[in-house]
């Protein structure tokens, strides 16, 4: 029997890594003639670039740029294996996860970085980008990004607005005189898994705003600040964001990429399995067991789960789902989708224990469904 393990990662616990290590103890516990093969994945949000270039056998280049709140870190971009793609990964420039919980403040943080990254890869050459995104601490319409790539802000006196979201109302005109012109020449695919509008009641203010910070009462004054920015965007390149599909996601760099850029959103999930050419995988593979932290109603609309589910559909291969968590609502329509489906939290486990012992937990349930498909399968 030959079994592919290939997780997303379970956030909070175990990287997609750690998670195949831990299935695959647990497929072997049980049996250690099972040929496994590991093959983590991503949805596009944060472990994307890991993923890639893990997979692709690429490698990693750092450089020195600004975090959200302007101090300098050493952040990496991905190169895969192929030589000419590169993997932005937004997060890890202008992620929430450099931040400590007090310092959240999307008032000022800024895609400032992010662009440095990008501007570093173009420099060295590259034209074929992925940007992954998702986990920003940012709200700034991707503005920060577009300055780091040479586009000035400016306001009625033709001086620069201030790099925060009050000055962003301050903004009267765009100057391109120093724009990085061989953007032009660039493909862009935008890896995301978030189809959110730039503003209004499903914008990035209102949707994904208060988890980076932004108090219920500021919410309305922040997005008004986006929708002047999309109205500027408007007036120079004559394309709508307000309500572009995914102009929304990493608090609107998904937007400026769609106008600045000309990226072109794909599903993340179909990236990934695209760029590592996962079908190419699936020769002799009797089942697939994929899994993720929590599994719920986002997962059929195209988490990593789903997207390997969708594909295995097609080579007629079984999947096995292994989550940490499945709300209760969720459970019948995932057993629709999935040949199995496998929670931690059960009625003796608690999502704090899942959580903490996520390997331990989830080599058990591996070793308990091998034990059940191999029974089936004599
Ligand atoms: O970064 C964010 O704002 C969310 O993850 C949605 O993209």
């Amino acid at each position: 029997m030959k079994i592919l393990i290939s997780p997303d990662a379970f956030k909070g616990s175990l990287t997609a890594m750690e998670a195949a290590i831990a299935i695959e103890q647990g497929v072997h516990a049980w049996d250690d003639t099972i040929e496994t093969v590991k093959l983590p994945v991503a949805d596009g949000g944060e472990g994307t670039m890991t993923a890639l270039v893990e997979a692709t056998n690429g490698r990693y280049v750092s450089v020195i740029v600004a975090d959200p709140l302007g101090r300098l870190i050493s952040a990496q971009y991905g190169v895969l294996g192929n030589g000419t793609t590169c993997v932005i990964e937004m997060a890890v420039a202008s992620g929430l996860t450099l931040l400590q919980p007090n310092e959240r403040n999307p008032h000022i943080a800024s895609t400032y970085g992010t662009g440095q990254l990008i501007q570093h890869a173009l420099k060295q050459g590259f034209k074929d980008f992925i940007i992954c995104l998702g986990g920003s601490a940012t709200n700034d319409g991707g503005i920060g990004m577009l300055r780091a790539l040479g586009l000035r802000l400016l306001d009625v006196h033709g001086q620069d607005i201030p790099p925060t979201i009050d000055g962003i109302f301050e903004l009267a005109t765009l100057d391109f005189l120093n724009w990085q012109t061989q953007l032009a020449h660039c493909h862009i695919r935008i890896a995301c898994d978030v189809q959110n509008p730039l503003v209004g009641e499903n914008g990035a203010t209102a949707i994904f705003g208060p988890q980076k910070g932004i108090l219920p009462h500021e919410i309305a004054r922040v997005d008004a600040a986006l929708t002047h920015w999309a109205s500027i965007v408007e007036q120079h390149l004559h394309i709508r964001l307000h309500d572009a599909v995914g102009a929304g996601a990493a608090g609107g760099m998904g937007g400026a990429l769609i106008a600045f850029l000309q990226g072109t959103f794909q599903r993340g999930i179909d990236v990934v399995l695209q760029t590592m050419q996962y079908e190419a995988h699936l020769q002799n593979v009797d089942y697939i067991i994929t899994g993720e932290g929590q599994s719920d109603a986002q997962t059929l609309y195209g988490k990593a789960p789903m997207g390997i589910q969708q594909l295995a559909k097609k080579h007629h291969i079984p999947v096995i789902l292994l989550s940490g968590m499945i709300p209760q609502h969720a459970q019948q329509p995932l057993r629709a989708q999935f040949d199995y489906v496998v929670a931690i939290v059960d009625g003796d486990i608690t999502q704090e224990a899942a959580m903490k012992h996520a390997a331990a937990y989830l080599q058990q349930r591996a070793t308990k469904i091998t034990q059940l498909i191999t029974r089936a399968a004599t």
